[in-house]
């Protein structure tokens, strides 16, 4: 189903294969996804009347392999919102070709989600962020997208969207309004920043010439993911909301010593998660009372 190569592409009949056993084993039906990165997973626990499937039992679906993702989707209901979490999400540095790392956004699509909020850590770039810090993204830069390594590339299906999508609203306004007002409503507002989050494919952390190079570039914030995600979503024509964690800042000054690594990343994820899953499960609430009205 999956061929190498940035022409990969999966065909229809796989992902209706894939949603229709969904659909089968679940008597869900999710309006808003949410997929959590690394060290995120607690995300999940606050959803009521759970359904959990390992990705490796169903059909298709690749496997978490990076350390702090679970790799199970749960199903469940947030505030009366049916919705769908990644506990897990997959990354080009494990090898997966786009077409694998994005393939869960076209399911939830096809099973009929009209919200995706994506969440990941992230290294801080932008001098006044500080480690513990949760920057709402107002918009990305798609660093592997500019060398051709970029989900859409290859056959257009327009049954999902068109060929040339406009990406300069990929990030919800009202989603971002509504995180923003959340955010203070529960007395985050210190360290609840707005951004631009940048993609690289890693799997190293940044040296400090590049580092220099992104925070030129106007990035905020650099990661491992999410960009192909809601490239794709964006692309189907789901709304998106993107939170990342800033789990330790980017070193720009060769006279410091910091080294980060993945450990120190799950660290701050672990200190922050429980205030993460109160912004994302208040949020989810509202964006019911938003879909209710529409
Ligand atoms: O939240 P994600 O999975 O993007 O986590 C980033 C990317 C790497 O997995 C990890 C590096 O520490 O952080
Ligand atoms: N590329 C990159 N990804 C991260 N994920 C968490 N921290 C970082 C970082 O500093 N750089």
């Amino acid at each position: 189903m999956h061929t190498k190569g940035s022409s990969c592409c999966c065909s229809f009949e796989d992902y209706k294969l894939t949603t229709e056993w969904l659909l089968n084993q679940t008597r869900h039906r999710p309006k808003v996804a949410v997929i959590c990165g690394s060290g995120l997973g607690l995300l999940a626990e606050g959803a009521a009347d759970k359904q959990t499937f390992r990705y490796q039992d169903i059909p298709n679906f690749p496997v978490s392999t990076v350390p702090g993702h679970e790799g199970c989707l749960v199903f469940g209901t947030i505030e009366e919102t049916p919705c769908v979490f990644m506990k897990g999400h997959f990354h080009l540095c494990e090898g997966y070709s786009l077409c694998q790392v994005t393939f869960p956004v076209r399911i939830f699509k096809l099973m009929g989600v009209e919200f995706m909020l994506v969440t990941n850590a992230s290294g801080g770039i932008c001098p006044d962020f500080k480690v513990g810090d949760i920057m709402i993204i107002k918009d990305h830069i798609n660093l592997p997208g500019f060398a051709g390594q970029h989900p859409l590339c290859g056959p257009n299906d327009e049954r999902f969207g068109t060929r040339f999508p406009c990406m300069s609203d990929a990030y919800s306004k009202d989603l971002r309004t509504l995180a923003l007002d959340v955010g203070s409503e529960l007395g985050c507002s210190d360290f609840i920043r707005t951004g631009v989050y940048c993609m690289v494919s890693g799997p190293n952390f940044e040296t400090i010439a590049e580092a220099r190079v992104l925070l030129t570039l106007g990035c905020d914030s650099v990661g491992m993911s999410m960009v192909p995600e809601v490239t794709v979503a964006k692309h189907c024509g789901l709304k998106v909301l993107g939170l990342t964690l800033v789990t330790n800042k980017v070193s720009l000054d060769y006279s410091r010593e910091e080294k980060v690594n993945h450990d120190e990343v799950l660290e701050i994820c672990k200190m922050r998660a429980e205030l993460l899953q109160k912004l994302v499960t208040t949020l989810i609430g509202r964006c019911q009372q938003n879909i209710n009205r529409q």
